[in-house]
């Protein structure tokens, strides 16, 4: 038995470099793959959208003089990039995978539509959707809120490189405690950075669940579907 029928999973792009400093580590991409693939034979309906940080970050870019909108889209670009790369590992792992994308770019991956997200995932196809919202100025985190309350995920799970949400950011500072559950108004009132703002309002206003997981440790995705306490559940 799962504790979700359908789930949209949020991959950060910043993980898949692994070990390395750009790019994607293909060692963990594979791994992703594994535990997705684990999931997937559990029966479990599986969106994902992925993040472009390993790649380029629409931000930094106009830190260095972008202007801001084209690096927003090199950033989405690197998402389909990421996208693609995971779809191909889990075609090498045996998992069937479709990937969509917000912006039109076909043959690359199809022009994503909620109808036609939905009919893979009841196909069991794992659905991948790739370019964030399509717009500037967002993050994948936006995006993923959005694809969830969209394909009417029961829950967003936010697979991060720690355990979930913490009283600081945790990779700064030793002393941060992980909360079990926390609601999106303490986020918000704490000024907890793990998920933007904008994500968090709408994940607030559509009354979706959001599970900050650690995706780095083997078997944890498993654990998040079979209802094992892990991560952090945030809730309205
Ligand atoms: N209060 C907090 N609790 C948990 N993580 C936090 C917190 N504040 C900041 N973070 C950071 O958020 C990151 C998780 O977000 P994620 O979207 O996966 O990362 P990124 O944006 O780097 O791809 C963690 O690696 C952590 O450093
Ligand atoms: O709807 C979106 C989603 C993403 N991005 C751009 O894509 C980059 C990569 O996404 P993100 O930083 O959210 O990825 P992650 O942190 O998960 O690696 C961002 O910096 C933005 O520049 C965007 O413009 N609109």
């Amino acid at each position: 038995m799962t504790k979700y029928k359908r789930i949209l999973l949020k991959l950060s792009g910043e993980s898949l470099m692994g070990s390395q400093k750009y790019g994607i580590d293909e060692t963990r991409l594979n791994e992703y793959a594994e535990q997705i693939s684990e999931i997937t034979k559990m029966g479990v309906q599986t969106g994902i959208v992925i993040g472009g940080g390993n790649i380029f970050r629409g931000l930094s870019g106009s830190a260095k003089g972008f202007d801001r909108v084209k690096g927003d889209q090199m950033g989405m670009l690197a998402t389909v990039i990421n996208s693609l790369a995971l779809s191909s590992a889990l075609k090498g792992v045996g998992v069937k995978a479709r990937v969509f994308t917000s912006i039109k770019m076909e043959p690359v991956g199809e022009y994503y539509t909620k109808e036609k997200a939905i009919e893979s995932l009841e196909k069991g196809e794992v659905t991948i959707i790739a370019g964030g919202t399509g717009n500037p100025y967002f993050t994948t985190d936006t995006a993923s809120a959005l694809r969830a309350v969209e394909t009417e995920a029961e829950i967003m799970c936010k697979g991060t490189r720690v355990d979930g949400v913490y009283s600081a950011d945790p990779e700064k500072d030793a002393n941060a405690t992980r909360f079990e559950k926390i609601s999106f108004d303490e986020v918000y009132a704490k000024n907890l950075q793990v998920m933007d703002l904008t994500a968090t309002a709408l994940c607030r206003e559509n009354n979706l669940p959001v599970l900050v997981f650690n995706m780095d440790k083997k078997g944890n995705l498993k654990k998040v579907i079979s209802g094992e306490p892990i991560g952090t559940i945030v809730y309205k």
